[in-house]
């Protein structure tokens, strides 16, 4: 039932997210922040939306609020008319002022104990603007610990990728755009880290890059490292493209926050893969809306993860 639903919302969100993109590439004006803006919002409010009809209960700690459209009518418009666009029979959304609540309706605080969702309605909003990687996250948190998460990669691969994974089930892959039945995904199998490839952030400043490639170097590995937005990456190793991601922190202030991480957490789990901080702690989804007792993210397949940690460490000290 969960699983269904957040199939669905994301996939609703993500097409929403495509059309904006797909305008914005071709048009003149590529340095206009606001389809981005627009997107983000209208597929938060479609998300939220879903969930509240499925689930009212349920608590969503999303990273938007509506109150930058509250003060710009024709922001507010536009958002509007994308919505409708997109799920022209959501009864919660019949009318303007809904808009606003749906998406007001993700500020919940986060909590280590029960049920609360994660959503990042557009993750890679540097990518999306660059025609890069972005994608729609969705996951499901019980008791501090993911239970699902859903992705949605416009972009990843010529039909794009709608990537899940439920505890125990395994993750999978199907397109994005069109009903097909999942395919199992795993991570590739590689001897020794040697013959890895690393996965990171394109932005230097949300990872540690020059470090990263340090570590590289000591771990043996020649191969260059793919640099995407989003938690593409997450998706990326989780079906075998590329073996290590590596986000090691610029400013040791910053908390990440927990929709970033949230459904890529398992989707790595659910592939065959571990998911620690620098210190080797698994990542721990019920301290707030940021992973306040974690700091970088080392995604890699379990048969070499401890020898990243190692190297990581070794790095760092
Ligand atoms: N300083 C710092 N350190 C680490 N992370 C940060 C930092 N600042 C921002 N962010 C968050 O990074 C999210 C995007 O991560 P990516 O690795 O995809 O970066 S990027 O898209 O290449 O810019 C991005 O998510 P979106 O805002 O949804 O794009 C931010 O939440
Ligand atoms: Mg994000």
């Amino acid at each position: 039932m969960e699983l269904q639903v957040a199939k669905q919302a994301v996939r609703t969100a993500s097409k929403l997210a495509h059309t904006v993109a797909q305008h914005h590439i071709s048009s003149i004006s590529k340095s206009d922040q606001s389809p981005v803006t627009v997107a983000d919002f209208g597929a938060q409010a479609v998300i939220i939306s879903a969930l509240k009809q499925a689930f009212p209960g349920d608590p969503v700690v999303g990273e938007e609020d509506a109150a930058a459209l509250r003060a710009d009518d024709t922001l507010a418009n536009k958002v509007w008319a994308l919505v409708k666009e997109a799920a022209p029979h959501d009864k919660n959304l019949s009318e303007r002022t809904n808009l606003f609540a749906a998406i007001d309706a993700g500020n919940y605080a986060g909590s280590a104990k029960g049920r609360q969702w994660a959503l990042d309605p557009i993750d890679g909003t540097k990518g999306f603007l660059r025609g890069g990687q972005y994608a729609v996250c969705l996951a499901l948190i019980v008791d501090s610990r993911v239970e699902l998460g859903v992705i949605g990669c416009p972009n990843l691969g010529p039909r794009g990728g709608l990537f899940s994974a439920v505890r125990g089930k395994g993750a999978f892959w199907e397109p994005l755009f069109e009903e097909s039945t999942p395919e199992k995904i795993s991570f590739r199998h590689i001897e020794s880290t040697k013959d890895a490839t690393f996965c990171e952030s394109v932005e230097s400043g949300h990872s540690a890059l020059d470090t990263q490639l340090k570590i590289a170097q000591s771990l043996g590995i020649s191969n260059p490292p793919v640099q995407m937005d989003s938690q593409a990456k997450y998706c990326s190793l989780a079906k075998g493209d590329a073996d290590i991601y590596l986000r090691l922190p610029v400013r040791m202030d910053y908390e990440e926050k927990i929709w970033d991480h949230a459904a890529g957490n398992i989707l790595i789990t659910e592939a065959g893969g571990v998911v620690t901080d620098m210190n080797g702690n698994l990542l721990d989804f019920g301290k707030g809306r940021t992973l306040k007792d974690n700091k970088g993210v080392i995604a890699a397949a379990k048969s070499i993860h401890s020898d990243v940690l190692k190297a990581v460490q070794k790095a760092l000290l």
